[in-house]
């Protein structure tokens, strides 16, 4: 028998989100009244065609840049408003972002990549201080991605799936509650994808984390557990995975 189980919690929402971009004299409006809920835990994928709004979405959710109307809230409370500084909090403190081409800085080894967004957070007496225990906790997360063989490689020692997992690790180090992933696999191979998007599923489920993913790919969407689309500026429910 199904055990029903109670809904999550509504995690983040965008509520009638409008953004338009300036291209010369003509307003191009990408977001016409975009509304979307997401829950705690939950692995959401958005899909739509290229040019349709999916990476401003995902911008504007992470508190990259803020809409020209409506509301981005987390846990029922409007954050898109705030001043710059507790944004920039904020969003080091709830959001990790993965994006397509990794951004791992090119001079660092993986184990410091992955350290870096610390080296930010932290006084450098405090990251001084904590160096040990912070070293310990990147270790743990490079082994849980499978790249422990790689923790003293610079990237450009490294293939396309190693440089996501080691981004991947390096999105966890803040513990982040929320990761925003824009097309993870867009640079990879069908098989490495694949294995990228299992790491995915499987921080979704050990860790409760919520997942915002964007992509073009169908077959890598179907792995969320809901699918969106957007079109002509707004979000159509596609698809949502049956509990079995
Ligand atoms: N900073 C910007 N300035 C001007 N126009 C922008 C800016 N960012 C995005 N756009 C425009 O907004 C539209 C939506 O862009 P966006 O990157 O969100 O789409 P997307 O669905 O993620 O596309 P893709 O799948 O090709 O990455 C596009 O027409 C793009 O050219």
């Amino acid at each position: 028998m199904n055990e029903i189980l109670p809904t999550p919690p509504v995690h983040l929402s965008a509520v009638a989100l409008d953004k338009s971009y300036r291209k010369g004299p003509e307003a191009v409006n990408v977001l016409r009244g975009v509304n979307l809920e997401v829950r705690k835990g939950e692995f959401l994928s958005i899909i739509g065609r290229s040019g349709s709004g999916k990476s401003t979405l995902l911008h504007l959710a992470g508190l990259l840049d803020t809409p020209d109307i409506g509301e981005i809230r987390l846990d029922g409370k409007r954050i898109d408003h705030l001043p710059a500084k507790t944004r920039d909090q904020l969003r080091n403190r709830v959001f990790g972002f993965v994006f397509q081409f990794y951004h791992l800085l090119p001079e660092l080894t993986v184990l410091e990549n992955v350290l870096s967004p610390l080296m930010i957070r932290y006084s450098m007496w405090e990251y001084w201080k904590k160096r040990s225990e912070l070293q310990d906790q990147a270790r743990e997360l490079i082994a849980q991605v499978g790249l422990e063989h790689r923790i003293k490689h610079k990237p450009s020692q490294m293939s396309g799936g190693e440089l996501q997992r080691a981004a991947i690790a390096r999105s966890l180090i803040s513990e982040p509650e929320i990761l925003l992933a824009d097309e993870p696999t867009g640079n990879l191979d069908v098989d490495t994808g694949k294995g990228i998007i299992e790491l995915l599923e499987r921080l979704n489920s050990e860790r409760q984390l919520t997942i915002m993913m964007v992509t073009h790919d169908e077959a890598i969407a179907r792995k969320g557990q809901r699918i969106v689309r957007l079109s002509k500026g707004q979000v159509e429910n596609i698809r949502e995975r049956v509990a079995s």
